[in-house]
């Protein structure tokens, strides 16, 4: 759906997109990560046309980015930007008419989307009048109101109590399903594992990893098992540290070069095993660990 190729941008000597490849499949939703100053916003802001790249290209169904994409395209931004006086029914016509829906439609579409939002009771209110999160929901629905099959959302869930971020969780959910392809820039790692099949992360202008959430994980195994022993029948090694609690003894193996089958029978000679599970590390881990290692060098 989308692909960046070697996209560079620097702000006078600050760089902040080196050679960066992307490829985002159809459907999919695809977040976007690094820590802040990373160079996502900018990446963002090319894709959107509102800045040029020095060099490379995006590509978007395999051609080059035109002035004709922009209509296939919903940005939220970070900065949210509506007008303050003008009523929510009104402001949300004038972004689906700017976004080429005939009136009938709009009508239509903002209607439902406001049930859907749970928000019909405030279409006559004005934009100043409302709480930060209902007037994110209203940016957010302008967004999405003429189904555009590409979405990008840059922090979608700030300024949302957790029952507004569930219900913008599963709409974004929604749209998935119906075949719209989302790009999602977070911070908030938690919704990164919830929602996302595909993640790239930038830092210091460098992709410095992408892949599906298991292959990232996977990549980042530190090959240890959380192992549990009920009742063993012989004397767990001191080495292993376990802690007792009430017969049953937990601790934590390495590999050590093993396969996990090699460790598990071996395990099997202490007792009933109750537990023996690899520890996966979440993707907060990973963000954290990555962004200290490039910091470090
Ligand atoms: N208009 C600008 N002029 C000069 N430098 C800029 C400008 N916009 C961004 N930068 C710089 O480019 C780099 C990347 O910034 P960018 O806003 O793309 O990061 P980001 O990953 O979106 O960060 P955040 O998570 O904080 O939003 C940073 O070093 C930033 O200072």
């Amino acid at each position: 759906m989308l692909e960046t190729q070697k996209l560079n941008k620097s702000y006078g000597s600050n760089r902040a997109l080196t050679d960066v490849d992307l490829k985002v499949s159809k459907g999919v939703i695809f977040g976007l990560l690094g820590p802040n100053g990373a160079g996502k916003s900018t990446l963002i802001r090319i894709i959107n046309q509102i800045i040029d790249a020095d060099s490379g290209q995006v590509l978007i169904d395999g051609k080059p980015l035109a002035p004709y994409h922009i209509s296939q395209i919903g940005y939220l931004p970070e900065e949210r930007g509506l007008y303050k006086k003008m009523k929510v029914w009104d402001q949300m016509i004038y972004f689906a008419r700017l976004k080429g829906l005939s009136q009938h439609d709009a009508k239509t579409r903002i209607k439902n989307w406001l049930d859907k939002m749970e928000m019909s009771t405030w279409r006559e209110k004005k934009i100043e009048d409302l709480s930060k999160g209902m007037a994110q929901k209203v940016q957010f629905i302008s967004t999405i109101i003429h189904n555009p099959p590409l979405l990008i959302l840059d922090e979608p869930f700030s300024g949302f109590d957790p029952v507004n971020a569930e219900i913008i969780k599963d709409q974004i959910l929604e749209l998935k399903k119906q075949g719209t392809t989302v790009i999602l820039s977070t911070h908030r790692m938690e919704s990164v594992e919830l929602l996302c099949d595909q993640v790239a992360m930038i830092n210091k202008s460098h992709k410095i990893l992408d892949g599906t959430i298991r292959q990232v994980k996977n990549s980042f195994r530190p090959e240890v098992f959380h192992v549990t022993v009920e009742n063993p029948v012989k004397e767990i090694p001191a080495e292993w540290t376990a802690k007792e609690d009430e017969g049953a003894y937990h601790f934590t193996l390495p590999l050590s070069g093993k396969r996990p089958n090699e460790l598990l029978e071996e395990l099997m000679n202490y007792g009933q095993i109750s537990r023996f599970q690899e520890v996966i590390p979440s993707m907060e881990e990973i963000f954290i660990h990555q962004v200290k290692s490039t910091h470090d060098e």
